[in-house]
């Protein structure tokens, strides 16, 4: 069966001031023969009218060719760089449909970069992640995971695994009676237990990326009128959460999303904790604690001059304690960070606290991989591990083999059939 030739408007939502659209597929010269007149040189702007089949022009524009297999997608693809109107865009993509193309489906060209082996699945991710980043952090960590550094990782891996495997099939082939029992296995032996030493910093990894890629968490906690809204708009620089008098005003978790230095950080305005006998504050009061918990990080805020509650030192999670409504109190000498949401006092030092405590909690020395990554790593861990304990040499060459799949899953080479839709589905159309 041939494959479609494909196409969608790549840049974003028009108006603007370029558009521009992709084709991607076997049918690509022709429908360059009959929009623009002829195929341009390969990988050469060139300024062409673009037709409809009557011959009436839609548009001029930059046209760019590029030949099979030397594009991203591997297939002949093209490019309109367009007017970005939607009366623009709509006649062009009509005029593609009545020359028989069809709109691609959400990531349909990075599947096809995929199945032509242009990329492979960890660059997939990658890509996709550089699309979606917000923060410089993303943006980096993106970059790492879709240009070839993680995938060479586990290449190198997998490598490794193959080459303990041939010096096993070696010894089955050739053994000879003269040889000390055991000794391939001995050799092998050192690599392969680095090699699970190096996958188990790796699967740390993956936890430390999570941080850039959902955010680092902190939760502000503390009674009721400490103060954690007013810290919440203060950070924010705007006004999120209501702020009054009443003691119990926040009653559900609320979230704000910055860009600090890079990092994605999700604060958290919690309901003040104390006994309460009413069921939603009771109910709020409860979220709170599960955020709190669940945070990568506690700001626990209390009046200046109250006595603190430290029940929250037992989560497990690390925290700041903040003394806040600096501007009524004098400082009573205590350890805390001493804070004014109304002066603005002490704020900096909150946001330092926040941004190291991040920048700590994430590894920068490790190639970051993902949770679906982890996965794979952690069975190919086990596998190799059952393989140094296996005595008979088939069997572990069979583990060795187990091991290596479950790598060849992280990149794509072995069977992931049932996976691409998933991963190729969180693309936007035109990627
Ligand atoms: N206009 C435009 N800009 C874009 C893209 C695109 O498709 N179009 N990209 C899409 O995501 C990214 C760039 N990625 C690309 C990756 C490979 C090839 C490519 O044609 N590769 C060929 C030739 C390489 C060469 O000549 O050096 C190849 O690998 O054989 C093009 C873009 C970002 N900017």
């Amino acid at each position: 069966m041939t494959q479609a030739t494909i196409f969608a408007l790549s840049s974003g939502q028009p108006p603007a001031g370029v558009a521009v659209i992709r084709i991607s597929g076997p049918a690509t010269k022709a429908v360059m023969t009959e929009i623009v007149g002829s195929i341009p040189l390969p990988r050469q702007a060139s300024l062409r009218t673009i037709r409809n089949r009557n011959g009436e022009m839609l548009d001029q524009g930059l046209v760019l060719y590029f030949e099979a297999p030397h594009s991203f997608t591997g297939e002949d693809c093209a490019e309109l760089q367009v007017h970005g109107s939607r009366a623009v865009i709509n006649a062009i993509a009509g005029t593609l449909k009545e020359l028989g193309l069809r709109s691609a489906e959400a990531g349909e060209f990075a599947r096809r970069a995929f199945e032509h082996g242009r990329i492979d699945l960890v660059e997939v991710e990658g890509l996709s992640d550089l699309v979606s980043a917000e923060t410089e952090m993303q943006r980096k960590l993106a970059l790492q995971t879709g240009m070839g550094t993680l995938s060479n990782q586990y290449v190198g891996w997998a490598d490794r695994l193959t080459y303990a495997r041939a010096m096993i099939e070696a010894e089955l082939d050739f053994a000879d009676e003269d040889d000390v029992p055991g000794s391939v296995a001995n050799m092998i032996g050192v690599d392969l237990t680095a090699l699970v030493a190096e996958m188990s910093v790796a699967s740390v990894s993956a936890k430390s990326a999570e941080i850039i890629r959902n955010g680092f968490k902190v939760a502000i906690i503390g009674a009721p009128n400490a103060g954690k809204s007013s810290l919440l708009n203060a950070m924010a620089k705007r006004e999120v959460a209501i702020v009054t008098d009443i003691a119990g005003t926040t009653r559900d978790v609320l979230t704000v999303e910055l860009d600090m230095e890079g990092f994605l950080v999700r604060l958290y305005d919690t309901a003040g904790i104390r006994e309460a006998d009413d069921v939603v504050e009771r109910e709020g009061i409860q979220r709170a604690i599960s955020a709190a918990r669940s945070a990568d990080m506690i700001l626990y805020l209390r009046e200046a001059g109250s006595t603190a509650d430290i029940s929250y030192r037992d989560f497990g999670v690390p925290y700041l304690e903040v003394e806040t409504k600096a501007d009524l109190y004098t400082n009573g000498g205590v350890e805390a960070v001493r804070i004014s949401s109304v002066t603005g006092e002490g704020l900096d030092e909150i946001h330092r606290a926040i941004v190291d405590m991040a920048r700590d909690s994430w590894n920068a020395g490790l190639p970051a991989s993902n949770e679906r990554h982890r996965e794979h790593i952690a069975l190919a861990s086990k596998f190799i591990e059952n393989a140094l304990d296996e005595p008979r040499l088939e069997l572990k060459a069979d583990a060795l083999r187990a091991a290596g799949d479950e790598l060849g899953r992280i990149t794509g080479r072995v069977d992931v059939e049932d996976l691409l839709d998933v991963i190729f589905s969180k693309f936007c159309i035109g990627k």
